[in-house]
């Protein structure tokens, strides 16, 4: 049944359920952590949505949204109208309740990986499976939400990064996202080769990584904040229009600049319960490597953002944005 596909995944029984039928619709399991769902007839404004989750293991949210969604769907209470790829990330992460086993998944999405290794090989299996899916429904308009939590808290708890590419946001996702209460979004000022950048910069799809709050184990998740979510992909998995919100409700925000760490010895200049999009005043140090030196705040205001100094040395140790006035991330004048 479709509702134990989420459990048998994580208990590594994987291979017992293949394929099933959905009154509306029908699913395959293509492999671990990768079922498709098909609708009987598509609705006429139908999306080829990807969802994903649990590409870091420990941050369980996502992954409990996805259930919700599942068993909603074979319980009848939701129609199958679009084709839609759901993706388990990371597996033995999840089982372990950690960010990553050894390598951060989430910075492999491009097709000249050459890395070798357990993270490494899955990135090329679910990078596979998203062209597959593109292809199989290439007529259509393609989405791709990847679900992460944040590690620390945030002045904004949902907010959605914009991954970097030449193709651009179509409006109407500001308005779909406010719907959702999602309260800011980080325009990506480079590409950073996410999961939902490679989405976006190979097949052109609109793509964001969502950040819902702050990771937490199963069962302690606040899933009522994101009931406003779970409607946007209820409708996007029916294939309806979703409701609009106003965008002006979210603040926008740009990367001014990626704080990465360089040496061993790395530290942060400030507490570990600074809050995402924390803002700093000109001349405050931000961050200490011996190999790169410091990081100062220059003549304008910095704020925050994932912060974390147990990265991987030339890994991202944080992003240094400034509030922008649009969406497409035009500085504020
Ligand atoms: O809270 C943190 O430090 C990390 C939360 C997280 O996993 N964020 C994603 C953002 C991806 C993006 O930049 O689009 C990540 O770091 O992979
Ligand atoms: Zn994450």
């Amino acid at each position: 049944m479709l509702s134990d596909w989420l459990d048998l995944t994580l208990d590594g029984n994987a291979g017992a359920i293949r394929t099933g039928r959905l009154t509306t619709g029908s699913f395959d399991c293509h492999g671990p952590g990768i079922l498709e769902l098909t609708p009987e007839t598509p609705a006429s404004g139908a999306h080829a949505c990807v969802i994903s989750a649990g590409i870091h293991g420990n941050e369980t949210a996502p992954i409990e949204l996805v259930g919700e969604l599942l068993a909603r769907l074979e319980a009848g209470q939701l129609r199958l109208g679009a084709p839609l790829l759901v993706l388990l990330g990371n597996i033995p992460a999840i089982r372990h309740s950690k960010r990553f086993i050894t390598t951060n998944l989430n910075r492999l999405f491009r097709r000249d990986l050459s890395l070798e290794g357990d993270e490494p090989e899955r990135a090329r299996e679910l990078m596979a499976s998203v062209d597959d899916f593109y292809q199989r429904h290439a007529e259509l308009p393609r989405l791709h939400y990847d679900m992460h939590t944040a590690i620390r808290d945030s002045r904004y708890p949902r907010f959605a990064v914009e991954p970097y590419a030449d193709s651009p946001t179509a409006p109407l996702q500001w308005q779909w996202l406010a719907a959702a209460e999602m309260q800011a979004v980080l325009h990506q000022h480079q590409h950073s080769w996410t999961f939902s950048h490679y989405s976006k910069h190979y097949h052109g799809a609109q793509a964001f990584t969502l950040e819902l709050g702050r990771v937490a184990p199963f069962g302690h998740n606040d899933m009522a904040a994101l009931r406003p979510l779970r409607h946007l992909l209820e409708a996007l998995l029916e294939g309806r229009e979703p409701q609009r919100g106003d965008p002006t409700r979210m603040a926008f925000f740009r990367v001014e600049q990626e704080l990465m760490r360089h040496a061993e010895d790395f530290r942060l200049c400030f507490a570990d319960n600074v809050a995402n999009f924390t803002e700093f005043s000109p001349g405050s140090c931000l961050a200490r490597d011996a190999v790169a030196g410091d990081c100062v705040v220059g003549e304008q205001p910095l704020a925050v953002v994932f912060p974390n100094a147990e990265v991987e040395l030339g890994a991202r140790a944080a992003l240094l944005v400034r509030a922008s006035e649009t969406p497409s991330g035009e500085p504020r004048r």
